[in-house]
C-alpha cells in the first residue's frame, strides 16, 4: 500500500454553533487520487478546505483535531500557512484565472516565492503549461489575456498556475462542474497523469468521474465520514447501506 501523505485525526469543525464535520479520520495516500463524494451540504468542500487551512479565512470557524502532512499537524502554531499553501495547492470549481496574461498567471506563484530570473520563469511556465496539457494550444500567445481562453482552457491554466509552485498535494473542488464533456475528459486525463507526481484530493458530484479517475473514495453524509476504501470496493461492494443507496442513486 502507498505511503500516507496526509491524514486527519478526529477532525471536527463548527461554523459558529453549527457543527459541519464530525470526528473525521481519513488517510490520503501519496501519489493517489482520493475522491470525496456525498450529497450536497454533507461537508466535502469544508473538509477539503481544512487540508490547506482555507477555512482560517472564514469568521467564527472552530476546528478541533489534527490534519497531518507528512506526520506534522498543519494546525500547529509554528506552521507557516503561506508555506503550507505552497505545499498543498488548490484548484476551484469555477476557473478563476487572474485578469493578466497567460504567462503572468503561471509565473505569479513562482514570482511571489522569489524567482525573478526571466529564463528560469520561462522554463517554469513552459513546464507547467505542458504538464497541464495546455502548452500546444497557447505557446504562440503567452501574452494574451487569460480571460480570453475558453472555460476548459482556463481551468487547465488554473491547474498550471497551481502546479507552477511545485506543490506536493493538489486539492480540487469540483474542478469540472463548470465544463463541457470534452473539457471534462481532458481534465480527468490530466488528473490521472498528474497523480504520477502529486497526491490529489478531488471533490466531485459526478459518480462516473469518481469511479473513472480515483484510487480511493470517501463517502460523506451530514458531516460524517460513512465509508472509505479503494474506489472499486466502494462502488462494487459498499459495506454500508447509506453508501450503497447513494451510489446507486437512491438518494442525494
Ligand atoms: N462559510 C460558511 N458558513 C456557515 N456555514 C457553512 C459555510 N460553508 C458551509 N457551511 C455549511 O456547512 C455544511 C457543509 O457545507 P459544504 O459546502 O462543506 O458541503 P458540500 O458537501 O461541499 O456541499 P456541495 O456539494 O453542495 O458543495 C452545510 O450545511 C453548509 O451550509
Amino acid at each position: 500500500m502507498a505511503k500516507i501523505k496526509m491524514e486527519t485525526k478526529n477532525l471536527n469543525l463548527w461554523y459558529g454553533e453549527k457543527q459541519a464535520l464530525f470526528d473525521i479520520n481519513l488517510p490520503i495516500y501519496e501519489k493517489k487520487i482520493t475522491a470525496l463524494i456525498g450529497p450536497s451540504g454533507c461537508g466535502k468542500s469544508t473538509f477539503l478546505r481544512c487540508l490547506n487551512r482555507l477555512n482560517d479565512l472564514i469568521p467564527n470557524v472552530k476546528i478541533e483535531g489534527e490534519v497531518l502532512l507528512d506526520g506534522k499537524n498543519i494546525y500547529d502554531k509554528d506552521v507557516d500557512v503561506y508555506e503550507l499553501r505552497k505545499r498543498v495547492g488548490m484548484v476551484f470549481q469555477k476557473p478563476n484565472p487572474f485578469a493578466m496574461s497567460i504567462y503572468d498567471n503561471v509565473a505569479f506563484g513562482p514570482r511571489i516565492h522569489g524567482i525573478k530570473d526571466k529564463k528560469e520563469l520561462d522554463k517554469i511556465v513552459e513546464w507547467a503549461l505542458k504538464k497541464a496539457a495546455l502548452w500546444d494550444e497557447v505557446k504562440d500567445e503567452l501574452h494574451k489575456n487569460a480571460l480570453s481562453l475558453s472555460g476548459g482552457q482556463q481551468q487547465r491554466l488554473c491547474i498550471a498556475r497551481a502546479i507552477a509552485v511545485k506543490p506536493e498535494v493538489l486539492l480540487m473542488d469540483e474542478p469540472t462542474s463548470a465544463l463541457d464533456p470534452i473539457s471534462t475528459l481532458k481534465i480527468e486525463e490530466l488528473m490521472v497523469e498528474l497523480a504520477k507526481d502529486y497526491t490529489i484530493v478531488v471533490v466531485t458530484h459526478n459518480m462516473q468521474q469518481a469511479s473513472r479517475v480515483s484510487d480511493y473514495t470517501a463517502f460523506f453524509l451530514m458531516g460524517k465520514l460513512i465509508e472509505f476504501g479503494e474506489t472499486e470496493q466502494i462502488f462494487l461492494n459498499p459495506q454500508k447501506k447509506e453508501t450503497d443507496d447513494y451510489i446507486s442513486g437512491r438518494f442525494g
